[in-house]
């Protein structure tokens, strides 16, 4: 299997070049060369365990790495969850469900993948014997999950970009509490789209990144992406028969890479009826999908921190398949966007997409009507899945644990979330750094430190 840049100007790659590089050096986000087609599998891997499909999954895509390798660093990404089920489901009545996401090791979606992926890097450094250095950018939870996906792994220097005072204060312990002397949280002044973007430009400087090793954890990676499309198929397995084709999955949204997961396994044959992208008041993707126009406003902050965010990475890998595989049109259209800050679609398809945006006064609403209706306690992006209205039965995916929310919670419904992972870190010695949020400034500061 081979790998292509949405924006067509690099050759194809393999599976490891392309998680090694992160984003192609044309700029683009890789994506297969073509899709497969899953349905023959799907009777058996129905009865597989979390590690076992994913397993089956990525041997698909990772035709460059050897089998009983992939084996060893699939099934080592699943150890640390809390949960038998990996991804449980629980079901609140006939027609609603919750696919909880959060039972890793940071208590987030992002768990799934860079347990993995950080696996993945720590055996190609063993293969090549080259260190690495991983630059990401967070809103709150890449950042926590990808430093404990390499926490204690030979080789990798670890610097993610976040924006200070808008993540929630729990978030930002996972991240500078560890007391590793190889892991750099770096505080910037602005939001979460100013840090991805001098994190991109970084990205675009070939030079600079064979100097450091550079590699990515955010979902510009394809394997992040990959890893993420696993528990759609889990899930689609453990629903009851009657129930499976005929639901909506609501993806709470930000960077469209949880979503974007779903709709590629949905292409390559799941039989998933729908997808509802779920926004906060940062509602880039839903103005969109209801009008054909991609417009960037202002990041606003809002209680569920974690979707601060207007300019949607994958949106690119989403656009590559909607303009019917034209890279020079996905380009033209990416140009324009950077150029103007909006782009219009004319006959816009919405390609099976609904979507909603809820606001900080429904996220509190809901978190306290599905607490009083259900006695569950959903974190405020999760909340944002309950919006009014839906029709027919959902799932909605549960991205992170309540209790790094805890003021959030509280004030919904004046009562205390926590989490043993989380309590513990209360005591510990917070280190950060700050930096200017450009390319030249980040540059500079991983210079000195790998
Ligand atoms: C808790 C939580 N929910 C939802 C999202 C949105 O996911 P995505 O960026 O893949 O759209 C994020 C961040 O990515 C998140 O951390
Ligand atoms: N919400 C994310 C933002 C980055 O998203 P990613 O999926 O591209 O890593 C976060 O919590 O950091």
């Amino acid at each position: 299997m081979q790998f292509i840049s949405t924006r067509g100007q690099v050759p194809p790659v393999s599976f490891s070049t392309a998680v090694a590089q992160g984003l192609a050096p044309d700029g683009g986000l890789y994506l297969p060369e073509q899709l497969p087609d899953l349905k023959p599998y799907l009777a058996e891997w129905s009865k597989l365990s979390y590690a076992e499909l994913c397993e089956v999954f990525f041997a698909i895509f990772a035709t460059d790495i050897e089998a009983d390798e992939l084996k060893k660093i699939v099934t080592r990404s699943y150890t640390k969850f809390d949960h038998a089920d990996i991804a449980p489901i629980v079901k609140l009545d006939d027609d609603r469900y919750v696919l909880e996401l959060f039972h890793g090791p940071t208590l987030a979606f992002k768990d799934f993948a860079l347990q993995l992926l950080g696996n993945l890097y720590e055996s190609q450094i063993a293969r090549t014997g080259n260190r690495i250095s991983v630059l990401g950018a967070t809103s709150g939870d890449t950042g926590a999950a990808a430093i404990h996906g390499l926490l204690g792994k030979e080789g990798v220097t670890t610097f993610i970009l976040y924006p200070d005072g808008r993540i929630s204060p729990l978030q930002e312990r996972q991240m500078t509490c560890t007391g590793a002397d190889n892991v750099f949280p770096l505080a910037i002044k602005g939001s979460f789209d100013d840090a991805q973007t001098a994190m991109k430009t970084v990205f675009e400087d070939r030079e600079f990144a064979a100097e450091v090793g550079l590699s990515a954890v955010n979902s510009i990676n394809l394997a992040r992406i990959l890893a993420q499309c696993v528990y759609y198929l889990s899930a689609y397995f453990r629903l009851p028969e009657d129930v499976r084709d005929d639901i909506t999955f609501v993806v709470p949204t930000g960077n469209f890479g949880n979503v974007l997961a779903g709709w590629l396994v949905q292409r390559m044959g799941l039989p998933i009826k729908g997808f509802r992208v779920a926004t906060n008041q940062n509602d880039i993707l839903h103005r969109l999908f209801e009008s054909g126009t991609y417009q960037l406003d202002e990041v606003a902050p809002s209680v569920a921190p974690s979707m601060d965010i207007q300019v949607a990475s994958n949106f690119e890998r989403f656009l590559y398949y909607a303009e019917g595989q034209d890279s020079e049109k996905v380009r033209e259209i990416i140009q324009t966007f950077k150029e103007t800050g909006k782009y219009v679609f004319e006959n816009f398809d919405r390609a099976g997409f609904s979507s909603s945006r809820t606001d900080d006064a429904q996220i509190a609403a809901i978190i306290k009507d599905v607490y009083a209706k259900y006695g569950y306690v959903a974190d405020p992006h999760t909340a944002c899945g309950f919006s009014d209205g839906f029709e027919g039965k959902e799932i909605i995916l549960s991205t992170a644990h309540p209790a790094k929310f805890p003021d959030t919670i509280q004030d919904a419904i004046g009562e205390d979330s926590t989490h043993p992972s989380l309590e513990e870190l209360k005591s510990r010695e917070i280190v950060k750094y700050s930096v200017e949020p450009t390319p030249e400034a980040i540059k500079a500061f991983m210079r000195a430190r790998v």
